[in-house]
């Protein structure tokens, strides 16, 4: 079984402002998209890594593929993040049976999470991390409530996001005029229904600036 990785980091970071991707920024000594690179590369699950980047970053693409031997090959994301996903999938076709999708916005994943999604995918052909809700949860409509959700059934997703390649493949085949906000979407409106593995807030995706400060706040008290 041949397992790949796209990382996608072609971004802008609108939300977050700046003229840098935040995942390009530097978190202590190294660039926010390292963190993770460096889970990817240790995994000896991990047999290749594509990546992703936004036009006029082609320098960074550069120095990551020297620096990571896993890094086969770069290229541009597109507009939305489903477009640049799907560059990574063409990329990809007819080159592995599993692929992980990850934001590089999200620093802190574990060797132990993503050996986990991966072995998962065997029996269950789409796997991602999330968090149950901690707070009661509401539906909004123009400031107003709504109504409260049932939270039990209520879970927070993460990256990274692991299928069996053909399915997430076909999934954008069928759906490529959607830009779902996640790849999971593609799945599940297939008809399959993804297995969740409740995992830890701490790999949040930096978005905002707030969210760097918390960053800065992990790294700096050692924590990671
Ligand atoms: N066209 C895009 C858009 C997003 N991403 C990546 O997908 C992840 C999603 O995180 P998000 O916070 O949405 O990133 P941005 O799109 O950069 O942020 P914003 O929406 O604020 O512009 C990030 O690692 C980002 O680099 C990507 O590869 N290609
Ligand atoms: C894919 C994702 O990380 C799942 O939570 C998230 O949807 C990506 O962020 P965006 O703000 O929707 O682009």
């Amino acid at each position: 079984m041949k397992t790949c990785a796209i990382l996608c980091a072609a971004g802008k970071g609108t939300r977050f402002g700046g003229n840098t991707p935040k995942q390009f920024l530097f978190l202590k000594n190294k660039m926010i998209i390292e963190y993770s690179l460096e889970v990817f590369e240790k995994s000896h699950f991990i047999d290749g890594i594509v990546l992703l980047v936004p036009q006029g970053f082609e320098d960074i693409a550069r120095y990551l593929k020297d620096k990571f031997s896993k890094v086969i090959f770069w290229d541009y994301g597109g507009n939305e993040r489903a477009d640049t996903v799907k560059r990574g999938l063409e990329i990809l076709k007819g080159e592995c049976d599993i692929v992980a999708i990850h934001d590089s916005a999200r620093p802190f994943i574990t060797l132990e999470l993503l050996e986990k999604l991966i072995a998962d995918v065997e029996t269950h052909f789409a796997v991602a991390p999330g968090i149950l809700a901690n707070d009661t949860v509401k539906f909004v409509v123009d400031g107003h409530i709504q109504n409260t959700l049932p939270r039990s059934n209520i879970c927070l997703i993460q990256t990274p996001q692991v299928f069996k390649f053909d399915l997430i493949y076909r999934g954008y085949e069928m759906f490529k005029n959607e830009l779902f906000t996640d790849d999971l979407q593609y799945v599940e409106r297939l008809g399959i229904k993804p297995k969740i593995i409740e995992n830890s807030r701490i790999n949040f995706k930096i978005t905002t600036k707030e969210d760097l400060l918390i960053a800065e706040a992990i790294v700096e008290k050692g924590y990671w």
